[in-house]
């Protein structure tokens, strides 16, 4: 059988959360960064770790089968991937920020101004469709502090927190798209059924971390006012206590909902209420 290539990102942003997501699916390997290429004892499957600058093509040229990359990337590099899964990790945004003190106050004052950035095929495109003409200058890191050193006028790069930008005294200006890490896939890929069997691995790790395990008391006259606040859950399991009026209720609830649910289970007369991560859902 042919053994399945998977690039991930060396070091940075998404090595860590590609690394934890690759063994939550239960594939055993080194995190061999110096050797660059790490087998997975237990599945067909190979790990290259590299600049996530260059995913996007080894992934398009078949050297590698599938990769880990923020979207912003794949954008970048306007490469004909598949995309196979978004994985809910590295999320952020590109925006174009400029100087707490700068002029600027509409897109259309761009026009004519230096703009700096590690993207510039995302920004160019944006200018484009908004028909700005701007001088857009490429830096490849540390570009928020082009401004300040007389460089550029604006800049295009990832915020998350906006910390990055407060501590260079910039802000916010135009928000041009939102990333987050996504699975990608060359599109010729022969093993059809590998990757699959991999997608539905990744596939139940992601739903596990979006839901909790809850086990809660409560007296049978409270049951039915418990049960109605779980609607999302096909059959809560009940189960007998010591205590004759009493049960166990078994459930996964989402974790979007779940501070706003466990307040309302307590008021309908839940108790000694436990919850617990799970590892896997498969479906
Ligand atoms: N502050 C952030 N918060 C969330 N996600 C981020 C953040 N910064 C970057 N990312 C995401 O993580 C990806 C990798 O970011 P990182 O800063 O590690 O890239 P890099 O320095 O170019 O790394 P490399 O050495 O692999 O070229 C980005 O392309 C983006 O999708
Ligand atoms: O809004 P914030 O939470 O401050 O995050 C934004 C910063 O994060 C990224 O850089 P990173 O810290 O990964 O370093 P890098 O420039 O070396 O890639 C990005 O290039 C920004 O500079
Ligand atoms: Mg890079």
């Amino acid at each position: 059988m042919k053994t399945l290539k998977i690039a991930i990102q060396k070091s940075g942003r998404l090595n860590e959360k590609s690394v934890e997501l690759l063994k939550n699916c239960g594939l055993n390997f080194e995190n061999y960064k110096s050797s660059l290429i790490s087998p997975v004892s237990n599945f067909p499957l190979e790990i290259l770790f590299l600049r996530d600058d260059d995913i996007p093509e080894y992934v398009q040229d078949g050297i590698a089968d599938l990769g880990i990359v923020g979207e912003n990337m794949i954008e970048e590099t306007e490469v004909d991937v598949d995309y196979l899964q978004r994985l809910g990790f590295g999320k952020c945004t590109l925006k174009i920020a400029i100087p707490n003190n700068s002029p600027v106050e509409t897109l259309a004052d761009l026009g004519g101004k230096a703009i700096a950035t590690s993207y510039p095929a995302i920004l160019e495109k944006f200018l484009v469709k908004n028909n700005i003409k701007a001088d857009v200058r490429m830096i490849s890191g540390s570009v928020e502090i082009s401004p300040g050193l007389g460089l550029s006028d604006a800049i295009f790069d990832i915020v998350s927190t906006g910390g990055t930008l407060k501590s260079n005294g910039l802000k916010p200006f135009a928000d041009v798209m939102s990333s987050e890490a996504i699975l990608i896939g060359n599109k010729n890929i022969e093993n059809k059924d590998l990757i699959e069997e991999l997608i539905a691995r990744i596939q139940s790790v992601l739903r596990a971390k979006e839901t909790k395990y809850v086990v809660l008391n409560v007296s049978k006259a409270n049951l039915q006012q418990v049960i109605d606040l779980l609607p999302g859950v096909k059959s809560p399991s009940v189960v007998p206590l010591a205590e004759p009026d009493w049960v166990a209720v078994h459930t996964v609830i989402p974790e979007r909902d779940f501070w706003d649910k466990i307040s309302k289970l307590k008021q309908a007369g839940a108790q000694g209420i436990v919850v617990m991560p799970i590892e896997k859902i498969i479906v």
